[in-house]
């Protein structure tokens, strides 16, 4: 099994990279697994408290529920994924039966943060986007998507977006492999990352 660890800063594009990888790769061998799919269970607290929580900050994330489901998908195991409400600031309950596949792709803002789930990745990949680029990314998509509204978007990016970005997330550029620049498309950073997970896949058949 390869597995390629994508990490940067909200907005930037991690989601969307995914997406472009995995069209046109055969569809069955690759799979996904989303570091917001991890954040911690938080039903003991009301909605009121689960709003204020600072989920960009690494103890919001369950990295030990996380480094396990890795190890288990690598070891063959089918895992049962959290699914998460963006809306609810919550795990719903559900979970995706997630089964092993030759190429697993991690995708998250904090999955580099972590030294044994780091050391889990064959590749490190660091999408970048400029601040500016990514917030006006994540205003349209967190009203447009994630049922918010322009002050708590903007509120939770000066309050605790903005500093944990610089704290945590934008150190982590450098354990990556492959910085994919990405304030316009970067189909040709694409191209590159799919030729890689292609030739492990020909090499695997061989
Ligand atoms: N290179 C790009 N140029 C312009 N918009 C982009 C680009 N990449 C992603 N987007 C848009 O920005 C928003 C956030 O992208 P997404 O892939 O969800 O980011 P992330 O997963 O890193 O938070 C989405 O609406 C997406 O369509
Ligand atoms: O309940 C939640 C949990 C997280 N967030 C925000 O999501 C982003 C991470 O997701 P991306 O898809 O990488 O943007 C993080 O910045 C959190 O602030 C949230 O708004 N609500």
């Amino acid at each position: 099994m390869l597995i390629i660890g994508i990490a940067g800063g909200t907005g930037c594009g991690k989601t969307t990279v995914v997406n472009q990888i995995l069209n046109e790769l055969p569809s069955g061998e690759v799979g996904v697994i989303s570091q917001d799919s991890y954040y911690k269970d938080t039903s003991h607290l009301s909605f009121e408290e689960r709003v204020a929580i600072n989920f960009d900050h690494p103890r919001s994330i369950d990295f030990e529920l996380l480094e396990q489901h890795l190890i288990q998908l690598r070891n063959g195991q089918t895992i049962e994924q959290p699914v998460y409400s963006f809306i609810k600031h919550n795990r719903t309950g559900d979970v995706i039966l997630t089964h092993p596949r030759k190429v697993m792709i991690v995708e998250g803002i904090l999955i580099l943060t972590h030294p044994e789930l780091r050391n889990l990745f064959d590749i490190k990949i660091y999408v970048h986007a400029d601040s500016d680029e990514r917030l006006i990314r994540r205003l349209k998509r967190d009203i447009n998507e994630r049922g918010r509204d322009i002050d708590e978007v903007l509120a939770r990016y000066q309050n605790t977006l903005k500093p944990m970005h610089q704290q945590f997330i934008e150190p982590t550029k450098e354990y990556a492999d492959i910085i994919i620049p990405n304030n316009k498309y970067n189909t040709v950073a694409v191209d590159i990352v799919k030729t890689i997970i292609n030739e492990r896949l020909v090499y695997d058949h061989k």
